[in-house]
Parts: C-alpha cells; structure tokens; sequence
C-alpha cells in the first residue's frame, strides 16, 4: 500500500451536521426500500396480481439496485455525494409517488424501479461523505453506526407502514412518504456540503478511458476484490430470512408458531444494532485482523445452519435464536468489506471500489431468493406452498455453495492483499496515495 501524508479532517459541528442528513438518507432509502413489505396482501387486491408478480417488485428494486452501483460511484467520484444523495431522495420521492398513485401492475412497476434507483443513489454516497468529514479512526465505527441505524428505517417501514395502510389507505400512506422524502431531500439541498473544503467538490470529467483506468485500478487492487467477496459471503444469510423466506421457514419448516416466527425476526434487527457498533470497534482497533473476524462470523454462520438443518425433527426454540442471531451479525460483518474497500483505494477512487463491494451482497441475496423458491417448488408436489420442512432444510442447504465460494475467495485475496499492505501504515490509519 502507498501512503500519503493528507491531514486528517478535523471533527466540528458542521462533520455532525452532515453525518445526520446523510444518515436520514439513508434511513429513509431503507425505509422507501422496505416499504412494501407490509403491504403484500393490500397489493395484491389494488393490481390484480399473483403472489410471483407481488415477488417481482422485490426482485426488480433488488436487480436496479445492484446494476446501478458502478455506475453510482462513478458519478459520485465525479459529482461529488451531494450532488447524487439528493438526485436520489429526489428519485426515491418520486417513484413512490407513482407508486402510491398507480393502479395498473405496469405503472407499479415503474414505481419500484424508481425506489431501486433512488435507493442505489443513497448508501455509496453516506460513504464518502464519511470520509471526507471524519479523522479515518473514527471511520469505521461511524460507517457501522451508519449501516446499523439505516436498518431502523426497515421497522419503522413496518410498524407506521401498517398502521397507515389501515388508517389512511394506500394513496395517502404511500403518499406521505414520498413527500418525507421531499422535505429531507430540501433540508439536505439547504444544510449538506460535500466536505469542509466546499458545499460542491468534483473530480476529473468522464472520459470512457478514465472510467476504464479507474474501475481497474480498483478492481486491480486484491483489498478491492477482498472487501467485494467479504460483502458477498455475509449479508444474505439474514438477507433472505428478513426479505423473504424467514417467516415461512420459521412457521413452515420448523413447526413454530407466527408470534414466534415474528419474535425470531425481531432477535436478528436487535442483534444487528448490538453487534454493528461492537465489530466497528474491533475493527477500527485491530484493522489487520479484519478478514479473520469475517472469517470466523462467516464459519459461525455455518456452523449454527449445519446443526439447526441437521436437528433430527424441529430444532429447540433456543437454537433457533442462536441461529438467527449469529446470522444477524452477518449484517454488520458485512460492512467491514467497505472499510477494507477505504483501506485500499484513494479518495478519488472510494465511491467507485464502494459500488463495486456493494453490489456483491446484494447479488448473493437476490440469487438465493429465487435459488430457495426453485427448490420448494421442486420438492412441492403440485403448484401450492405447502412446503415441507425436508424442502426447506434442501432449499436453505443451498447456502453452503455460496459460503463455500465466498471463503475461498476471501482466503485467496487475503494473501494477495496481505502482501501489498503495510501493516503499520494500515494500523497507524495513513491514507492510500492518489
Ligand atoms: N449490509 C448492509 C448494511 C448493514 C449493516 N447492518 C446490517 N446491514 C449494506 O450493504 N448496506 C448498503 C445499503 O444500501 O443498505
């Protein structure tokens, strides 16, 4: 790793400042991102539509999201965060909107590709707002603090969510939202700066040639493709039990009750608000052993799948809790893979390596969403959802093969990325050069 001597930013009131609104960005993408998830059975009725059609809004918004991380970060390298966080409250503002105004399945559809784009426009940008207003020590344990607190914005989709849809209707509660969304959106336009060199920074203009250089110089970096395959290995575990296929499985797969299902589900958000601050310390402190601690979250997960899926019968309640907490930290773990992205890059080049890392969690989720639906449907006879419990323990098995890659991968650029390191530059938390 080549160093370079730029004085760290020093923390004052106006660093506090933006953190927050970056930090109501990104809760509200959460919240717009989440949004529907409540409000399954109320769309069903408004569209007209069947359960894979209600799927395909999670898929799409999932697809948009990841496929708009590249070119995310290249924008915000070159337009600066605030430029792209508020195009995307606007973005998100809008498509929900639509979405609270549309009553045919294609302008509904329309609706949730807005929210995906918004929502793309949000994370990468909070990021690099990070890091051009905060000493890089402090960087770690304010990004898990930041991924940690967006996930409130997944319970305050539910809970507000429902009673609204109830109270108020879908019009209305869907529009409210996007006028929240409007109004963070016009205090961020009014308060956010780019940094405390000025409200707007840019980079270098586009050049196809310099978008080349610079996503290969990113991806040419082994932290790069460490951080990418660390964010593929660990969110999608809790990713589809919170997304998708938790409650099922839980009521389904393992005989237990909804309130206990629901229960199960609540252990994972509170076990990622407890362990997020907790790994950013760790990691801050002992920034070396980064890839081990990921390692081990990642063989702990494992380990806790393996013996719930081999109980003979149902698997105690308690065990269950075991498994859903040590797959909530998966969450967490998975936001070291940006700190190693920072570690690796320069600060021209950070918002670009961060759409790159981040698109591979999200892929991994979204491939075992539909990988665990094409098992039961396979191992369910005829064409309801009747899944078995020995379904599910096939269907959730399948995890295994996205561990078995991801640790490889990790094991394999831990080494190349070890070898390009300064491990006391690293430690004493020196920037890479430009
Ligand atoms: N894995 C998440 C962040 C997180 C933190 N704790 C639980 N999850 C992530 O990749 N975030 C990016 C985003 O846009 O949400």
């Amino acid at each position: 790793m080549s160093a370079s001597t730029a004085p760290d930013p020093v923390v004052t009131r106006a660093s506090w400042t933006a953190w927050g609104l970056a930090l109501s960005l990104y809760t509200l993408a959460v919240f717009h991102r989440s949004a529907l998830a409540v409000a399954g059975l109320a769309a069903v009725d408004r569209f007209d539509i069947s359960a894979s059609q209600l799927a395909t809004f999670t898929m799409l918004q999932l697809a948009v999201y990841a496929g708009m991380q590249i070119p995310v970060g290249l924008a915000v390298d070159r337009f600066g965060p605030r430029s792209v966080a508020l195009t995307g409250a606007v973005v998100l503002a809008i498509g929900e909107g639509t979405f609270a105004l549309a009553t045919s399945y294609p302008a509904a559809l329309a609706a949730r590709f807005l929210v995906g784009l918004g929502d793309a426009m949000t994370f990468i940008c909070v990021i690099r707002l990070l890091a051009s207003w905060f000493p890089r020590r402090r960087i770690p344990l304010l990004t898990q603090f930041t991924g940690t607190t967006g996930q409130l914005g997944s319970i305050a989709a539910a809970v507000p969510m429902t009673w609204a849809l109830g109270s108020v209707g879908w019009t209305r509660a869907y529009l409210s939202t996007a006028i929240l969304s409007g109004v963070v959106a016009l205090i961020s336009f009014a308060l956010l700066h780019d940094g405390p060199a000025g409200r707007t920074l840019r980079g270098p203009a586009f050049s196809l040639d310099a978008v080349r250089a610079s996503l290969r110089s990113s991806w040419g970096h082994p932290g790069t493709r460490l951080a990418f395959w660390v964010h593929f290995s660990t969110p999608f575990s809790s990713g589809v039990l919170a997304l998708l296929w938790g409650y099922p499985f839980f009521v389904k797969g393992e005989g237990r009750s909804s309130h206990e299902a629901g229960l199960l589900l609540t252990v994972m958000v509170v076990t990622v608000v407890l362990a997020g601050p907790l790994l950013g310390t760790l990691i801050s402190r002992f920034p070396w052993h980064r890839s081990t601690m990921v390692l081990g979250i990642v063989g702990a997960m494992a380990l806790m799948w393996g013996v719930v899926l081999a109980w003979p019968g149902q698997a105690p309640l308690g065990v269950l809790v075991l498994l859903v907490i040590v797959a909530a930290v998966g969450g967490p773990a998975s936001v070291v893979g940006f700190d190693i992205a920072r570690t690796s890059n320069p600060g021209s080049r950070l918002a670009s390596a961060t759409g790159i890392v981040n698109v591979a969690g999200f892929v991994a989720t979204l491939v075992l969403v539909v990988v665990i639906g094409v098992v039961l449907d396979a191992l369910t006879p005829g064409s309801g959802n009747d899944y078995t419990p020995s379904a599910f323990r096939w269907a959730m098995a399948t995890q295994y093969v996205l561990w078995a890659l991801g640790v490889v991968q990790i094991l394999r650029y831990r080494v190349a990325a070890r070898a390009v390191t300064d491990r006391d530059a690293l430690t004493a938390g020196v920037p890479v050069a430009e």
